[in-house]
């Protein structure tokens, strides 16, 4: 029956479509997968169901690594019409490993040198989750739904999505998704879900990342991009949080939301130093407020110069979008157009690396830097 293949656990990995299981096609369709044999990409399902959330799963799914949802039937057509990736096999020999971190568990560590720019990993989730399930519905209900659901991953799938860290007592698959998962809206107007996406997961926190990271929803990816130099045997990080926060709130929402206390480097500074970084952290803040205030007549070259001197001293490569954005439409603004497109070239740079290239001001910032005297900022602070 199509029960046998959706609740099948794990090897010999046996695919099936739910379409082709009627009894006398089965032999021929659900195949044998211990030698390797490539998975077409088709949908299963709905399976079992808690009340509007079902399983559906794809075994096929960028190019056999397989993928596993629990969501509505309104969110599964949206998540079957999506496109697939095709830059989605595992790095044979990826840039980092995995080690041991002190006071963090696991990391990944750097084994070259890497460049900002650089693309690190582009990842198709494992588990996408509707945020409904894991907010409305009790878990004597919602836990054996999430056991089932992992059994239609492909074994190999199965056993990463498993070998995750768990930082929660209580059931193990819903202590994974609440220390790992991202939020990932896939469009709709009941789009929010939660992706796990297990190669990723194991990139820990810092304040001062030296890895952003955005999720596509086109191609539903998570893609992870060097924000600064990196020497080998350096660890690769991304932050959880907002890193513009002063560090003790960046500190209480950790333990809040995580449940860890964080020993970034940032959140390990002494406290005067600490305190210094507050106090940086709140000039740009003024600073960026003036600059996107027109009317602001104190604004000048000085002004700019301080802006990014202070993101430099913050160490905040992975938040540089918007503070270059900012600058160089204020060295348009005050006539300096060397300056504006100097600061246009790195803005884009800086939103692409953060939003990718349909990044807001990725196109804005290329205008500007092509033709600085006929965008509207021109001299409109010079009186
Ligand atoms: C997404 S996992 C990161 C990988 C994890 N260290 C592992 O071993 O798989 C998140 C967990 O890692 C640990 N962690 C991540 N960043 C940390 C940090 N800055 N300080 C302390 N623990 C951290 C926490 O236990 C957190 O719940």
């Amino acid at each position: 029956s199509t029960d046998s293949c959706h609740s099948r656990p794990a090897p010999p990995c046996l695919a099936c479509g739910v379409d082709d299981v009627d009894g006398t096609q089965l032999p021929l369709k659900c195949r044998d997968l211990t030698n390797n044999e490539t998975v077409p990409s088709r949908w299963e399902g709905p399976g079992r169901c808690a009340g509007r959330y079902c399983i559906y799963s794809n075994r096929g799914f960028a190019n056999g690594r397989g993928i596993v949802a629990i969501t509505t039937a309104a969110s599964f057509a949206i998540l079957r019409t999506l496109k697939e990736t095709s830059t989605d096999q595992t790095d044979p020999a990826p840039p980092y490993y995995l080690a041991p971190v002190p006071g963090k568990g696991l990391g990944l560590i750097a084994n070259r040198t890497l460049h900002r720019g650089d693309a690190l990993m582009i990842e198709p989730p494992a588990v996408l989750v509707h945020r409904g399930l894991l907010e409305t519905v009790p878990p004597a209900t919602q836990h054996p739904l999430l056991d089932e659901a992992i059994t239609n991953l492909p074994a190999a799938r199965r056993e990463t999505f498993l070998a995750q860290m768990g930082h929660f007592q209580g059931h193990r698959v819903a202590s994974i998704l609440a220390t790992n998962t991202f939020q990932m809206d896939i469009g709709g107007p009941d789009g929010h879900h939660f992706g796990s996406f297990p190669e990723v997961s194991r990139l820990n926190h810092d304040c001062r990342p030296n890895v952003a990271f955005r999720l596509d929803y086109k191609t539903l990816t998570h893609r992870t991009t060097v924000v600064r130099d990196v020497r080998p045997g350096e660890e690769l990080s991304i932050t959880y949080l907002d890193s513009a926060e002063p560090r003790a709130r960046r500190m209480h929402r950790a333990r809040q939301a995580w449940g860890f206390t964080c020993g970034c480097s940032q959140c390990r500074l002494a406290d005067a130093a600490a305190a210094k970084s507050d106090r940086r952290l709140e000039e740009m803040k003024a600073i960026e407020a003036r600059l996107a205030d027109f009317g602001d007549d104190g604004v000048n070259a000085g002004l700019l110069r301080r802006l990014v001197r202070l993101y430099k001293d913050e160490r905040m490569e992975v938040e540089m979008g918007g503070a270059y954005t900012l600058v160089a439409l204020n060295y348009n603004m005050l006539g300096d157009a060397k300056n504006a497109v100097k600061y246009a070239r790195l803005a884009r740079e800086a939103v692409v690396i953060e939003g990718g290239e349909e990044a807001g001001d990725a196109e804005a910032m290329s205008m500007l830097a092509e033709a600085p005297k006929e965008h509207f900022t021109w001299r409109a602070r010079v009186r």
